[in-house]
C-alpha cells in the first residue's frame, strides 16, 4: 500500500512539475477535480492548493470590463460636464494625452516617428488635436488631417497650438495616395460615440482608404473605429481594423468586437458616483500613468522581437585601464541616468555537482577589494557557495545597451560587516531575514506573515533586532571583467580584462622591436573580443 502511495505521489510531483495533466485513475478523481493544471501547487505539509489569478494586479479579463450604449456614453459626457463641474476642454485635454500615452507605450517613436491625427467635426476630432499635440512633445513627427473645423474657441486654440509647433496640415487632397509611403500610424479621430448613419463626404473616402491599408501605417482609432456602429460594431463587416483601440471612459459596446491586439482604455476622470449610478467595472490605472491596456495581452511572435543597438563607439583609448574605475565610470552614469535598480545584478554559481544556477541580488558596494551582496549563508546560493566559491555577477543597463560581467573567488564578509550593514536596513526587512529560512518550502504566506506580526510586535519598543548568525555578505573578487557596448548589425565592443601574472618583455625581431607576454608580477591585461 505505502508504495503504491509513493508512486502516486512522485507521478503527481512530476505532473506538477512539467506541467502535464495529472494520471487520475477513476477511482481516486474525485479528490483531484476542482483543480485545473495551473492551480496545482504542491506545498510541504498543506498537499495541494489553489492560486487565484484574481491576485495578480493589472492583468485585466475583459470579462469583467463594463460596454456603455451609445445613450450612456452621451448621458455620462452630459453629467460629467453638467452637475460634476467639468468643462468639455479639460475632458479633451485628458483623452487627448490618454490617446497619446497609450500611442508611446506600444509604438515606440524611434521606430514610429510619423503620426497622422485625422481628426472629425466633433469632440472625437478634439481629442486627435490634443494627442497630435502630445505626440509632438513625445518627440513623434505629427500631421494633422483636420478637413472639416469648427469655429469654437476650443478647436481654433488647438489649431493654434499645433501651428505654434510647425505641426504641418495637410489637405485631404494633399494627403498621398499610399499612406504607408509617408506615415507610421494613423490616429482615426474622425467619428466617435455621437456617429450615426453612413459616412458622409469627405470622411466617407478617407474611411475606404483606411480600410484597404496593408500592414504599415498601423491604425489607432480613438474610442470608436470610425464608421462602425457604436453599439453593434462593424456589423456589415469590411470597416476599418485598427491596430489600436483607445476607449475613453469606458468602453462602448461596439468594442466587443474589437479583435486587433492593442485594447487600451483612458480618461482617468471618473468619479464613484458616476462609476456606482453605470455599475462601471473598470481597470486601475496602474501608477500615474493615464492608459491602462485591457482585453487579452497582445500575441508576439517571439522569434522577431529584436533590438538594434545604437549607442556611441567605446574604443580603446576610451577604456581606462583599470577595470573598477571603468565599472565607477559604467555605474556613476547609469546612475546618473536615473536607471531603475542600477545596482541589481545577477548572481550565478554553482554546486559540487558543477550545476550552475542564478538569480538576481542586490550590489551593495565595490572597491578594489571586491563586490559585495548580502543574503542567507544557508539558501541556495549559500550552500553552492560552500561548494564552489566562485561565482560570476552580471549587470545588463538596457537603457544604455551595456552589459558587465564581473568573475571570481568569492569570501564571506566579517561578522563586523555584516552586523554593521543588517542594522542599517529598515526594520522590517531584518525582520523579515529573521522570518524567511530563504529557499526552503513554505506551505504558505501565513505562515511567513504569523510570524512577521508576532515579532514586529517583540521588537515593537524599538529594542535591537538581533541579526541571524546565517546573514551576511559575501565579497568577490573579481579576476575578470568584461565591458561590453551594444553598436549596430550586432557589431558590438567587447573589452576583457583578465587578472594575470605577467609582464611585457621586449624582443627584437627581423621587423624591429616586438613585446612578448613573460610571467611576471600580476596585472589586468585588456584585449578588444569579436562581438
Ligand atoms: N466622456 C468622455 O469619454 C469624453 C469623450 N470625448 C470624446 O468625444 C467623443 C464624442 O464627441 P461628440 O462630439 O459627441 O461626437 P463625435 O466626435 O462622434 O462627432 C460628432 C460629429 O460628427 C458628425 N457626424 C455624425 N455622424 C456622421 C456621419 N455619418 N457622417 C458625417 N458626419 C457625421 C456630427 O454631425 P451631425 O450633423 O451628424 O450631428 C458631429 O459633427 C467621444 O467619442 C470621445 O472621443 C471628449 O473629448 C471628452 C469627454
Ligand atoms: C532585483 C532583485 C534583487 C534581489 N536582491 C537580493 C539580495 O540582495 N539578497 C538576496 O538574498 N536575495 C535577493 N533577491 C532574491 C533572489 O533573487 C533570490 O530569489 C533569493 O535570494 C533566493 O535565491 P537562492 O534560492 O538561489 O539562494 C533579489 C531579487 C531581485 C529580483
Ligand atoms: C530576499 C532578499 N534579501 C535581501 C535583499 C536586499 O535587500 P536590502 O537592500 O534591504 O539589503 C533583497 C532585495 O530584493 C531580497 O529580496
Ligand atoms: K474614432
Amino acid at each position: 500500500m505505502r508504495t503504491v502511495i509513493r508512486r502516486r505521489v512522485t507521478r503527481m510531483i512530476s505532473a506538477f512539475l512539467f506541467q502535464q495533466p495529472l494520471p487520475i485513475s477513476p477511482k481516486h478523481q474525485y479528490s483531484l477535480l476542482p483543480l485545473t493544471t495551473t492551480q496545482r501547487f504542491l506545498t510541504a505539509s498543506h498537499g495541494f492548493r489553489t492560486l487565484s489569478t484574481k491576485s495578480i494586479p493589472n492583468m485585466q479579463d475583459s470579462a469583467s470590463v463594463s460596454y456603455l450604449s451609445q445613450r450612456e456614453a452621451a448621458e455620462i459626457d452630459e453629467t460629467l460636464m453638467g452637475p460634476l463641474g467639468f468643462s468639455v476642454d479639460q475632458l479633451m485635454e485628458l483623452a487627448g494625452l490618454s490617446v497619446a500615452t497609450s500611442v508611446a507605450e506600444v509604438y515606440k517613436p524611434c521606430e514610429y516617428s510619423r503620426v497622422l491625427a485625422i481628426c472629425g467635426p466633433g469632440n472625437n476630432g478634439g481629442d486627435g488635436l490634443v494627442a497630435a499635440r502630445h505626440l509632438h512633445h513625445f518627440g513623434y513627427k505629427p500631421s494633422i488631417c483636420y478637413p472639416k473645423r469648427t469655429s469654437k474657441s476650443l478647436y481654433t486654440g488647438l489649431v493654434t497650438q499645433l501651428e505654434s509647433l510647425s505641426v504641418p496640415f495637410v489637405s485631404v487632397e494633399d494627403l498621398p495616395e499610399d499612406l504607408s509611403v509617408d506615415f507610421d500610424v494613423i490616429i482615426d479621430a474622425i467619428f466617435g460615440f455621437s456617429f450615426h448613419g453612413a459616412p458622409r463626404p469627405p470622411f466617407d473616402a478617407i474611411i475606404r482608404r483606411l480600410q484597404t491599408l496593408q500592414k504599415r501605417p498601423v491604425i489607432v482609432s480613438v474610442d470608436i473605429p470610425s464608421g462602425w456602429h457604436v453599439e453593434d460594431g462593424d456589423h456589415e463587416g469590411g470597416g476599418i481594423k485598427p491596430d489600436m483601440l483607445v476607449s475613453l471612459t469606458a468602453p462602448k459596446l461596439c468594442a466587443k468586437s474589437f479583435s486587433g491586439p492593442h485594447h487600451f482604455l483612458g480618461g482617468r476622470f471618473v468619479p464613484p458616483s458616476v462609476a456606482e449610478k453605470y455599475k462601471l467595472e473598470l481597470p486601475s490605472y496602474p501608477g500615474t500613468s493615464m492608459c491602462v491596456r485591457i482585453g487579452k495581452p497582445p500575441k508576439v511572435d517571439i522569434s522577431a522581437m529584436r533590438v538594434n543597438y545604437v549607442s556611441p563607439e567605446l574604443l580603446e583609448d576610451q577604456v581606462e585601464s583599470d577595470p573598477v574605475l571603468q565599472f565607477r565610470k559604467w555605474f556613476d552614469e547609469a546612475v546618473a541616468a536615473g536607471l531603475r535598480e542600477t545596482n541589481a545584478m545577477a548572481l550565478s554559481t554553482t554546486n559540487k555537482d558543477r550545476k550552475p544556477s542564478s538569480r538576481m541580488v542586490l550590489l551593495k558596494g565595490f572597491d578594489e577589494n571586491g563586490f559585495v551582496w548580502f543574503t542567507n549563508y544557508e539558501s541556495k546560493k549559500g550552500s553552492d557557495l560552500s561548494e564552489n566559491p566562485f561565482a560570476a555577477l552580471l549587470f545588463y543597463w538596457e537603457d544604455m545597451n551595456r552589459q558587465v560581467r564581473i568573475e571570481g573567488p568569492v569570501e564571506r564578509m566579517s561578522e563586523e560587516e555584516s552586523e554593521n550593514y543588517y542594522h542599517s536596513r529598515p526594520r522590517g526587512s531584518q525582520i523579515g531575514a529573521i522570518v524567511s529560512k530563504q529557499s526552503s518550502v513554505v506551505p504558505g504566506r501565513h505562515v511567513l506573515y504569523d510570524e512577521y506580526e508576532e515579532l514586529t510586535k517583540k521588537y515593537s519598543d524599538g529594542s535591537v533586532i538581533p541579526k541571524p548568525k546565517n546573514w551576511g555578505g559575501f565579497r568577490l573578487k573579481p579576476n575578470l571583467f568584461e565591458f561590453w557596448q551594444g553598436q549596430p548589425s550586432r557589431l558590438h565592443d567587447r573589452y576583457l580584462f583578465t587578472y594575470i601574472a605577467v609582464s611585457w618583455r621586449p624582443i627584437r625581431s627581423l621587423s624591429g622591436l616586438q613585446y612578448s607576454l613573460q610571467e611576471g608580477n600580476p596585472a589586468w591585461i585588456i584585449r578588444r573580443l569579436a562581438p
